[in-house]
């Protein structure tokens, strides 16, 4: 018998778990949203199955709900749901980027019967809507889930099985403390760097160099100002307590670097840089960090950049996607190693073939 799965908000990330999950062939997807166009769009997009922007026809089959609405669309949601008729031993479950209040409000307001089970694809973009979703969204990020004491494991399971389509990596967190880190490492930085775009354009009206001049680093550290600004108001204001504290540390941290500065300590200023360089040197590649790339190919190749040119032209001409290509070691007497991702397994073994015809060794591992 097919699972019926029932995402309500088809956004960036409804659509895109939408449309990872429907690759199970046991699954059928049935959308809401409030909005009549945007399920005119997943349609038309092969996101759904169905869609309505009535609820209770969207969730009386579902055996699982995702509630992919903004923050605190996700608490309104909840208590509508506790007035509808439901199937027996559904799975409810959300992808807010906050974690504490939704659970602790889904244990309140829903019936013992329904297992509610907290989630957070840990990847996203700043684009919204359901045009910028993607079947490949959470490939290899995490993604985590945050059961409650006494969730049946059964169930945790059954939701841990359907989301394998996703190709994220699934881990189980407390809700709180996925809080505190995400507050740290997601949250917080979205703050950074809308102040510091905000304190430049103050800059910018007293000279308009600074527009100009405000590439590399800048556009850098501050790609994630361009987020929809309604959904980080709603995740400042559910992570309140946590940001709060990040944001005493941060102001602590920030009068360390002045008083440095102040105090012309120059051998500490360069371990200042030196310290956090060693940590981001040592963070995990977005699209390898969380699980082992599935799709990589080594490839020997003599000490010559022109090597590199060549593989990814013959790789191009073939049409073979790559999407990461990187040097593993590289000695002037040695051969090295070069490390390329595919999109997929198919891809990887267009390019294992291709690459073998022209003479290259291959390996699967490092
Ligand atoms: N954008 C990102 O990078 C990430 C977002 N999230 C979380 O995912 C959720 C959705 O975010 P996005 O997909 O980016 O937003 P989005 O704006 O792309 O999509 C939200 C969808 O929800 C619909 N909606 C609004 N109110 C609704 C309601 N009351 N009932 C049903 N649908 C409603 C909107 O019409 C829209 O289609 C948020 O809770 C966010 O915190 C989680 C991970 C990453
Ligand atoms: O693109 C980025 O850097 C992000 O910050 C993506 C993101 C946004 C919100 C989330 O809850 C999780 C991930």
């Amino acid at each position: 018998m097919k699972t019926t799965i029932t995402i309500i908000g088809v956004g960036l990330i409804g659509g895109s778990v939408a449309l990872a999950l429907r690759k199970d062939p046991q699954v059928r997807i049935v959308g809401f949203d409030v909005r009549q166009d945007t399920l005119d769009k997943a349609l038309t997009l092969g996101v759904l199955h169905a869609g309505t922007t009535d609820l209770q026809t969207a969730v009386r089959e579902a055996n699982v709900i995702i509630v992919a609405a903004p923050v605190e669309q996700i608490y309104a949601t909840l208590d509508r749901l506790t007035e509808l008729s439901l199937q027996p031993g559904v799975i409810i479950t959300d992808v807010g980027s906050t974690k504490s209040g939704i659970v602790r409000y889904a244990q309140e307001k829903l019936p013992r019967e329904v297992t509610f089970i907290g989630g957070h694809p840990m990847a996203g973009s700043h684009k919204s809507g359901v045009e910028a979703a993607s079947d490949r969204l959470f490939e290899n990020a995490y993604y985590v889930l945050t059961p409650a004491e006494g969730t049946p494991e059964h169930q945790v399971e059954r939701l841990v099985s359907l989301l394998s389509y996703t190709r994220a990596n699934v881990v189980r967190m407390d809700p709180n403390e996925h809080d505190k880190v995400v507050g740290a490492v997601s949250h917080f930085p979205h703050i950074l760097a809308s102040a510091l775009v905000n304190l430049v354009a103050g800059y910018e009206d007293e000279n308009a160099w600074h527009h100009r001049l405000a590439a590399g680093g800048f556009r850098d550290i501050t790609r994630i100002a361009s987020s929809n600004p309604r959904m980080w108001r709603d995740v400042l204001l559910n992570n309140r307590e946590h940001l709060l504290c990040i944001a005493e540390d941060w102001a602590r941290a920030l009068d360390e670097v002045i008083e440095l500065i102040k105090d012309r300590e120059a051998e500490k200023i360069e371990d200042f840089f030196r310290t956090a360089r060693e940590f981001r040197d040592g963070l995990p590649e977005r699209k390898k960090g969380a699980v082992p790339a599935l799709y990589d190919l080594y490839i020997d190749i003599p000490d010559h950049p022109g090597e590199i040119g060549r593989i990814a032209t013959l790789l191009g001409a073939k049409k073979i996607n790559i999407t990461n290509l990187q040097i593993q070691e590289t000695r002037e007497d040695i051969m090295g190693a070069l490390r390329i991702t595919f999109r997929n397994e198919s891809e990887m073994e267009k390019g294992e073939e291709l690459l073998q015809f022209f003479g290259y060794k291959v390996y699967k591992r490092g």
